[in-house]
This record gives structure tokens, C-alpha cells and sequence, in this order.
């Protein structure tokens, strides 16, 4: 596999502030990466030192095998502008074909326009276009030269479910014909609907770097769901690492259970003789896996509050630690 970024003891200071905080990673071609983070972890810096926009306090970048700065490395580099950024006079099928022209190899404007659906758009100046579609017209933009490797700084942001959906759809039909993609997001669903790896960033620095599924594995946890109305006498069962109400139903609560051995929980919980009903059993989700990995993750656990009795009628779901 080759390597299309690499990033070596990379800090980059703001003044007081580091963004970037001593980092090597390397993007290898064909990879799908997921870059996650809470506010401020250093991600969009870590994007602008990739596509050059800033350079390293210290340490070194690489893209395609030169520096960032060069044109010739930029060239085979895709990436969405900002909104403002587009000629708000320019019609859809004027600012495809402009941005096009840039490249030796470029996608059609009628195949991009199809793809990310702005066909019917083509005709209409961007300025005339709505906040969803504006955000379409930039990631359709990032893959117009067939680019080797793409980055996508939050790329649905402000989209709503179907357009969500729909332009990760694209993004994953352009990763199989072949584009390299790192996308940031602060939607978790974004980053397991689209990444293969996923790099975590905390206070600059990245604090985990895996395949999807390790990451979400690295949580030893799996979730229980049951009702009972018992909530308090089952979320202190032995075994129990954390529990939430749902609060629904009058008289036997939705409960949720987290566990390392759910096994040996199902047994006490049969054992004590509580009452209970609909009970099942999954692994983690990346959002609890997010939430272990990260302190934004240790502080909501520790702000969260005991399960009491009346948490079944709780209009929302309560979470505890132990
Ligand atoms: N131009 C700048 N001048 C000063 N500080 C900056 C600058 N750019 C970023 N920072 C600071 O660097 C840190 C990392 O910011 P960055 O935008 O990279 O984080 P992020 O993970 O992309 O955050 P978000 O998810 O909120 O977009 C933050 O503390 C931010 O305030």
C-alpha cells in the first residue's frame, strides 16, 4: 500500500495554544479515515496542515511524497471549500467546470452533478442555492479531479437525515472507484457509516488509532436493554458498570445496562429474582466507545447522578457511573 500523507512529530502551536500536539500518522492509499474528536481536539488544524493551508511549528508533512506547499502534490489533493467561498453569480454547471479545468483528469460535470445529486441544480446560481445544497456543491467539488486523496472537514453539517444519507452514499461509491478519503465530523454515525479506520484526537493529540471495529471492541463493555420496575435493585446488581432510564412505560421502566461480562449479569439478575422483560444483549457502539476514549467522556460520566428509585418515571434517560 502507498502512502499518500504522512505526518511525523507534527506539533503546531497558536500562540499559548497547541493545536496539534507531537502527531505522526500516515494516510495509506485506499483507506477510508474517520477523524474524530470533541471541540477543539485539533482536527480541522490537522486538515489544514495536510492540505498545506498551515504549515508545522515542528515536526514534518508529507503529501504525496513532497511538501504540502507544492503545487504538484496539491494537484492529485481534493477538498471542499467554504461556503463563502462560492462565486455566488456562477450557475452549479459553470462553478463544476471551472474548478475542473485545474485538473488533466477530471469527472464529467453532468456524472459529478448526477452523483451528488445537483442535476436539476445545474442551471441555478450558487448564490440562489440553500445552505444543504451549497454543502452537496462542495463535496461534489473535493471529487472533481478524481483526486487521489480527499479531505472532508465535516462534510454534512447542517444536512438533514436523507441528505445526510445520500451524500455519504456518493462519498462511498467515490472511495470504491478509488479516492482516498479522511473526513472529520462530529456526527459518531457519520464516522461508522463511512470510515474503515478511525483516529480519536484529544487536546491534539490522537489517542487512538485503529480499524472501526477494534476501536469499538476496545470497549469492554456490551449493553443490556430490559424493562423492569425494579430499576434501583438492577442497576446495582454486582457487574453493572453503568446504567440509564428511558423512562418509558408506567409501571416497568426501559432500562439500559452497560457490563463487561453481560454473561455473569444475565445470571445474577436471574438469580436475584427480579422481575424483568424484553431483555437484550448487544456489543458498543463507537459513541460509547468515543465517550470511554475520551475525557469529555470522563466528565459526563462523572457529572452523571446515582439511579434513585423514581428514575423510572424520570422524563429523561438518567445515566450513572459506579
Ligand atoms: N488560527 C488560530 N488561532 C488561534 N487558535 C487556533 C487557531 N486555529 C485553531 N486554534 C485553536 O486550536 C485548537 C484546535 O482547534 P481545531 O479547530 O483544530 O479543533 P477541531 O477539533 O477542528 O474543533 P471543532 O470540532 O470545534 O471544529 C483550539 O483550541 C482552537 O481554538
Amino acid at each position: 500500500m502507498s502512502t499518500l500523507a504522512q505526518l511525523h512529530r507534527v506539533t503546531r502551536r497558536f500562540g499559548d495554544v497547541v493545536a496539534v500536539d507531537d502527531v505522526t500518522l500516515t494516510i495509506e492509499a485506499g483507506s477510508m479515515v474517520g477523524l474524530l474528536g470533541p471541540n477543539g481536539a485539533g482536527k480541522t488544524s490537522l486538515i489544514s496542515l495536510i492540505n498545506g493551508l498551515r504549515r508545522p511549528t515542528t515536526g514534518t508533512v508529507t503529501l504525496l511524497g513532497r511538501s504540502p506547499q507544492d503545487v504538484r502534490s496539491r494537484q492529485s489533493l481534493g477538498s471542499t471549500p467554504q461556503e463563502t467561498a462560492l462565486p455566488p453569480t456562477l450557475k452549479v454547471g459553470e462553478v463544476i467546470d471551472f474548478v475542473g479545468r485545474h485538473f488533466e483528469d477530471r469527472q464529467p460535470t453532468e456524472a459529478l452533478a448526477e452523483e451528488f445529486g445537483l442535476t436539476t441544480l445545474l442551471g441555478r446560481q450558487t448564490g440562489a442555492l440553500s445552505g444543504g445544497q451549497k454543502r452537496r456543491l462542495s463535496v461534489a467539488l473535493a471529487f472533481v479531479g478524481r483526486p487521489k486523496l480527499v479531505l472532508l472537514d465535516e462534510p454534512t453539517t447542517g444536512l438533514d437525515i436523507d441528505g445526510r444519507h445520500a451524500l455519504w452514499a456518493a462519498v462511498r461509491r467515490q472511495h470504491e472507484a478509488g479516492a482516498t478519503v479522511v473526513v472529520t465530523s462530529h456526527y459518531l454515525e457519520e464516522i461508522e457509516a463511512l470510515a474503515e479506520r478511525v483516529v480519536v484526537m484529544e487536546g491534539g493529540r490522537v489517542i487512538a488509532d485503529d480499524s472501526l471495529q477494534a476501536i469499538v471492541g476496545q470497549v469492554g463493555v456490551r449493553q443490556i436493554r430490559l424493562r423492569t420496575p425494579e430499576v434501583a435493585a438492577v442497576s446495582a446488581l454486582p457487574g453493572v458498570a453503568r446504567a440509564e432510564t428511558a423512562g418509558e412505560g408506567a409501571d416497568a421502566a426501559g432500562l439500559v445496562l452497560y457490563a463487561a461480562d453481560s454473561d455473569q449479569l444475565i445470571r445474577e439478575l436471574v438469580r436475584s429474582g427480579l422481575p424483568f422483560a424484553d431483555l437484550a444483549v448487544r456489543g458498543a457502539t463507537l459513541e460509547e466507545a468515543f465517550l470511554t476514549l475520551t475525557d469529555s467522556g470522563r466528565a459526563h460520566s462523572s457529572r452523571a447522578a446515582s439511579v434513585e428509585a423514581d428514575a423510572a418515571s424520570a422524563p429523561y434517560a438518567t445515566e450513572v457511573s459506579r
